[in-house]
């Protein structure tokens, strides 16, 4: 192990690095909540700081994956969609198979300038997790409750919002709803077999009902979807302390534009049309794993500055007064404000590990880990509306 590779692996740059983010990220946070006098005032500007200021916090953690982990990653796309990346709205429709896969999204929204603006189909959970989950308030990010009938009109209501968002943005859906996991595999794909529908070896069995609501709600505002299909190199499965502690891995994302006009646009055709492709995602991923390697041209779009330079910024301003602080405090003598500052960091530091096992599969959430009756199964119509309703909520709520 190198010198440098040893000193990313050292409790105490895992300290440093946590602190930068949490206490600028608390401040952006105040700052947010003070923008929102002046949204109205002036709705497009406030909106616009905001995308400024959430950039400063999510191309933190970029800049940890691109910079300090020294993560690589490659584009599979093809050469005529390429000129469209970052120039229009899209919906981005991702696998979720990963604990990282959302840094990997936004690592590709820096690197074609999107990722201030980025925006997602996200579990209500998260809006409480500070730092990011505030961040994303004050973004526009649209929640739901993975309750269809709450959200089918919070959900539709938040998607119109954005028909006049004032910069280029892409929406991310993960249509499989939560995280991939071999228990909520087997449960979903009883469910395709009760439905008739071809097995799949990659995904989930996706949830249509947020497509057809995010194509619809988006129509005449974003030009296409982004078929995104992720993995990572060797059989690796990344992780944020991976990261932290400075680990490199190698990403592959194969990336196909649809054209929004191409997706049909009644509902059941539109879930017709989602469930063949996850069929052809399920190919790409098979043929990934027989050759190393997904469909299209390779393109290696390079890592910018911005992100770093952001995270040298704040660090700068944020570790002088942390020297100046310790210095007092080690001068100070005083046992009690000694024991009262080890106490705060230890608790700021479960605080983050906290956050960070938001982020982690063995963590995640029971939804779609019920398995469904056999008796229901038998009767495909009745899988559809109530029972599963009532099954799902046991299960977010267990
Ligand atoms: C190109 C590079 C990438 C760029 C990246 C861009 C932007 C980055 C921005 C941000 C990055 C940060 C990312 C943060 C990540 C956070 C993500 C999440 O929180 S994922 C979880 C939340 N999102 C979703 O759930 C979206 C998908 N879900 C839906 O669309 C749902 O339909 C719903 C709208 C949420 C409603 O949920 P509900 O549970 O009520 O679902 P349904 O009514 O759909 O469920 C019943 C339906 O599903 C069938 N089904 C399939 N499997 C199961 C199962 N295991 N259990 C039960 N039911 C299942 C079922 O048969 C029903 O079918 P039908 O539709 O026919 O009735
Ligand atoms: C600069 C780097 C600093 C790192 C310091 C640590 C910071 C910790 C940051 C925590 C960020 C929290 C963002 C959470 C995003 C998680 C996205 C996600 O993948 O959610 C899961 C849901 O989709 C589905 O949930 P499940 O039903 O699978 O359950």
């Amino acid at each position: 192990m190198g010198l440098l590779q040893l000193l990313k692996s050292q409790f105490i740059c895992h300290l440093i690095i946590c602190y930068v983010f949490l206490v600028s990220g608390l401040f952006i946070n105040l700052l947010q909540l003070c923008t929102l006098p002046l949204r109205l005032v002036n709705k497009q500007l406030a909106r616009r700081v905001n995308i400024v200021l959430a950039y400063c916090i999510s191309s933190q953690m970029v800049a940890a994956l691109e910079w300090w982990s020294g993560t690589e990653c490659t584009l599979y796309t093809d050469l005529e969609s390429y000129p469209f990346y970052g120039k229009e709205n899209a919906i981005v429709v991702m696998n979720h198979s990963f604990d990282i896969d959302f840094l990997l999204g936004w690592t590709f929204c820096e690197r074609y300038g999107v990722l201030g603006s980025s925006k997602v189909l996200a579990k209500k959970e998260l809006a409480y997790v500070p730092v990011i989950g505030w961040m994303w308030y004050f973004l526009e990010i649209v929640f739901c409750k993975r309750r269809w009938e709450e959200d089918r009109t919070t959900v539709a209501h938040s998607l119109q919002n954005l028909r006049d968002y004032p910069e280029k943005f892409w929406f991310l859906l993960f249509c499989e709803g939560t995280r991939l996991t071999p228990k909520k595999h087997q449960v979903s794909m009883q469910i395709a077999e009760s439905k008739g529908l071809p097995k799949l070896k990659y995904h989930l069995l996706p949830r249509t009902k947020g497509f057809y609501i995010t194509v619809q709600n988006l129509r005449g505002n974003a030009a296409a979807v982004y078929d995104s299909t992720l993995n990572f190199r060797n059989r690796e499965t990344p992780t944020l302390l991976g990261i932290l502690n400075g680990k490199k891995y190698h990403a592959d994302l194969y990336v196909r534009r649809i054209p929004l006009e191409l997706i049909p646009e009644g509902e059941a055709e539109c879930a017709d049309w989602l469930h063949n492709l996850y069929q052809e995602k399920d190919s790409f991923q098979e043929q990934y794993i027989q050759t190393g390697r997904f469909p299209g041209s390779i393109v290696n779009p390079p890592r910018r500055p911005w992100s770093l330079l952001n995270w040298l910024f704040w660090s700068c301003l944020l570790l002088y007064p942390l020297g100046l602080l310790l210095a007092q405090l080690i001068s100070s003598g005083s046992i009690l404000t000694i024991f009262t500052s080890v106490a705060l960091c230890c608790a700021a530091s479960v605080g983050v590990r906290w956050m960070i096992g938001q982020t982690e599969i063995d963590k995640g959430s029971n939804y779609g880990n019920k398995e469904v009756p056999e008796q229901q199964l038998k009767n495909p119509d009745k899988l559809n509306a109530a029972s599963l309703h009532n099954a799902s909520c046991q299960q977010q709520n267990s």
